[in-house]
């Protein structure tokens, strides 16, 4: 038997947890990598650095208790774009502060993806100046995933381009998929995945490497009632964390509780 469950609750008793919450953390741990059918090394990588993740985690603020607004992530002025001699929006201002959640909203092709790819950088603006925060994640509409590799492949690949080792990227990984209610197989290609559990996957690469700013585009396409309802829950906890979170949705009744709602198609 593993030593796996003792290091990671030394961990965190070293690092000023519990001793009750500790043991309870191993015990749940321990039992979600039985769960996923491997050994808690194979599936949440080094216990100490695994513990470190949580720990971190369980210091961000509980529900309800928002901080004020942090430095501004991104910000838009005057921003439009063209396509030939086609305007798909113009003077588009936005500021997005730490702690805050933007909805980018419109009827079909008024140009939300198109602003969100702005926002990321990877279309250029015809007009105005973006200003972004360097570490960003960005989760597209569709694609982003290849079809041939398992959630785990995609994890290690997707962490080392943003420098994490493969056992910290695997852990990461793992944990972010187990909050949108999905147990990664070690074997199934992403082309085996449902669209819904795809989506998820794409989810997760945006945030592995715990960026700063959120750029989603619809990113609950296919999700159940239950995990929409998660995808939510993950945006706030994202922005009591002090993240900004920028959503691109064409569902009104998501709106109540953001900060900023960018009505795209009220512009054109
Ligand atoms: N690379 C491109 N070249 C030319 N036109 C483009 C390009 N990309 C997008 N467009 C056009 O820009 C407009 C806005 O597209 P975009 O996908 O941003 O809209 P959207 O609001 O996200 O749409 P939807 O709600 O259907 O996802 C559309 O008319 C689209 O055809």
């Amino acid at each position: 038997m593993s030593d796996w469950p003792q290091m990671f609750e030394a961990e965190l008793l070293r690092l000023g947890l519990q001793p009750r919450r500790a043991r309870q953390l191993a015990e749940e741990t321990t039992q979600q990598a039985a769960e996923c059918a491997g050994a808690p090394a194979d599936v949440f990588g080094p216990a100490h650095l695994y513990a470190r993740h949580l720990w971190a985690e369980l210091n961000t603020p509980a529900d309800g208790q928002r901080l004020a607004p942090g430095p501004v992530l991104l910000s838009l002025e005057g921003v439009g774009k063209r396509y030939r001699r086609r305007t798909v929006f113009r003077d588009v201002d936005l500021r997005v502060r730490g702690g805050e959640v933007a909805a980018i909203v419109g009827a079909n092709g008024c140009g939300k993806s198109t602003l969100l790819r702005i926002c990321a950088g990877l279309t250029r603006p015809s007009a105005g100046s973006v200003r972004r925060t360097r570490r960003v994640g960005f989760v597209p509409q569709d694609g982003g995933t290849a079809g041939w590799l398992t959630a785990e492949e995609h994890f290690t690949l997707f962490g080392a381009a943003a420098g994490m080792v493969p056992g910290r990227a695997r852990s990461t990984g793992v944990h972010l998929a187990t909050k949108l209610a999905w147990r990664p197989s070690r074997r199934q290609p992403a082309q085996q995945l449902s669209g819904g559990t795809r989506q998820k996957l794409n989810l997760v690469l945006g945030e592995l490497h715990a960026p700063d700013l959120l750029l989603l585009d619809e990113p609950y396409q296919g999700f159940d009632q239950g995990t929409y309802l998660d995808f939510w829950q993950q945006v706030f906890a994202w922005r009591d964390a002090g993240r900004a979170i920028v959503v691109v949705t064409h569902l009104l009744h998501d709106l109540q509780n953001v900060d900023h709602v960018l009505d795209l198609g009220a512009r054109s």
